[in-house]
């Protein structure tokens, strides 16, 4: 998967601007408020619809303008990157149009055909975001790591997490009105409670072999972001990533003794309690992933270069595992450097180039994102100005 053109109008300062020529490594640098994070959202808008820093798309429509347009051309291939030995013949080229309006209208073009519905660009192209809000994968409630280890499952070819989810979704819903409502027994629920049963033991089957994978990714991409980073710190009496306890990494399913209790028993275990909270207490909607350090959750103890350090690992992990099923991703990487010092960016763009996946990365200063970073790879620099965007020669 390679993006080779994008074109974006009227996203945020972005008023008409292309970048052409695109390659293994695009490097995008300027001053605060020039728009360079609006390039990273305006892939992310190409990929899923929809900004990662904005809920509302109204705030990211140009000031004045009635819509946003970002267009895209990619080619897809058994791991898209050249240097990875992928048959570059055997590529194909595609292209999206995402256009979003003011009215809240979404248009979406796949290779010129207008789609139905947004829902059929899901998995055509992959992203992944690393930026300053991506702490919260450690610090954060645990629906965001929920939304982390589900865009995994979700890529995972035949998982059918696309289907069961919202059949979970509807099924929790009618439940919980239900048990909103009061005064109700156990045969009123009766349907609902089958249909969460049959829909979370899937769900929850196809999250563990997810996460079984990750792990074992995660220990190996983590271990070896430390080993690097420690080789590549200028000042090598640097230990404090060597310092940290060593980390495990636990799925909790969402109810208790989920190995040996089906979800059916949980349920009907915790009626009486979910009839007076007048809620479903208890489910693959409570899902988390646990890290800890040690005894401790990690997010508490860690400073925020380990954070930031583990949070790089558990997305790398991440691609890792999607990349072994045929599923390469695009990487988002938002000012970097700001949180991690050069030995540790260094260790990530290492990793980013073992997987032969294609990054985009921002910085302030054009020197903030090394040649060497890319290795062997291609590069290619933009230069970010009150949102007018040249290609650096
Ligand atoms: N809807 C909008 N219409 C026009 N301009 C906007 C809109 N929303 C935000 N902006 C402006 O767009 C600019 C680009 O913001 P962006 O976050 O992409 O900058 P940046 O280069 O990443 O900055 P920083 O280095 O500070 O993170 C900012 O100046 C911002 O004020």
């Amino acid at each position: 998967m390679r993006i080779r053109k994008l074109s974006i109008h009227n996203f945020r300062n972005l008023k008409a601007s292309s970048l052409l020529g695109l390659e293994d490594f695009n490097f995008i640098h300027g001053l605060n408020g020039s728009g360079k994070t609006s390039v990273l959202e305006s892939i992310h808008t190409l990929a899923l619809t929809r900004s990662f820093r904005s809920r509302k798309m109204q705030t990211v429509i140009s000031f004045e303008e009635d819509s946003l347009t970002v267009r895209g051309e990619f080619f897809v291939g058994e791991f898209g990157c050249k240097n990875k030995g992928a048959d570059v013949s055997r590529e194909t080229l595609s292209s999206i149009g995402v256009r979003r309006s003011r009215q809240d209208m979404v248009l979406v073009k796949l290779n010129g055909e207008k789609l139905a519905s947004v829902g059929e660009l899901a998995g055509v192209l992959p992203v992944q975001v690393i930026n300053p809000a991506s702490f919260e994968l450690l610090e954060g409630s645990p629906g965001v790591r929920r939304q982390y280890l589900d865009w995994g499952v979700f890529h995972v070819k035949h998982s059918g997490f696309y289907e069961l989810w919202p059949r979970y979704r509807k099924a929790l819903q009618q439940r919980n009105s239900l048990l909103r409502r009061g005064n109700i027994g156990a045969s009123v629920l009766a349907p609902w409670d089958a249909e969460l049963a049959s829909t979370a033991t899937l769900i929850s089957a196809a999250r563990q072999r997810h996460f079984e994978q990750l792990a074992v990714a995660f220990d190996e991409v983590y271990r070896k972001l430390l080993e690097n980073s420690t080789r590549f710190a200028e000042d090598r009496s640097d230990s404090a990533l060597g310092n940290i306890p060593s980390l495990s990494l636990e799925l909790y399913a969402g109810w208790k003794d989920a190995e040996v209790v089906p979800f059916a028993e949980a349920l009907k275990a915790d009626l009486s309690q979910d009839i007076k909270s007048g809620f479903t207490r208890n489910g693959p909607h409570r899902a988390d992933i646990v890290l800890k350090c040690g005894r401790l959750r990690a997010g508490e103890v860690l400073s925020r270069g380990q954070i930031k350090t583990i949070v790089c690992a558990l997305k790398l992990a991440q691609s890792k595992v999607l990349l072994s099923q045929g599923v390469p991703t695009v990487f988002l990487i938002d000012d970097l450097a700001a949180e991690l010092d050069e030995g540790r960016c260094r260790a990530v763009f290492l990793e980013l180039i073992d997987l032969g996946v294609q990054v985009f990365a921002t910085a302030v200063k054009e020197s903030d994102l090394h040649n060497e970073w890319c290795g062997e790879r291609s590069l290619k620099r933009f230069h970010v100005e009150h949102g007018s965007i040249s290609p650096v020669l």
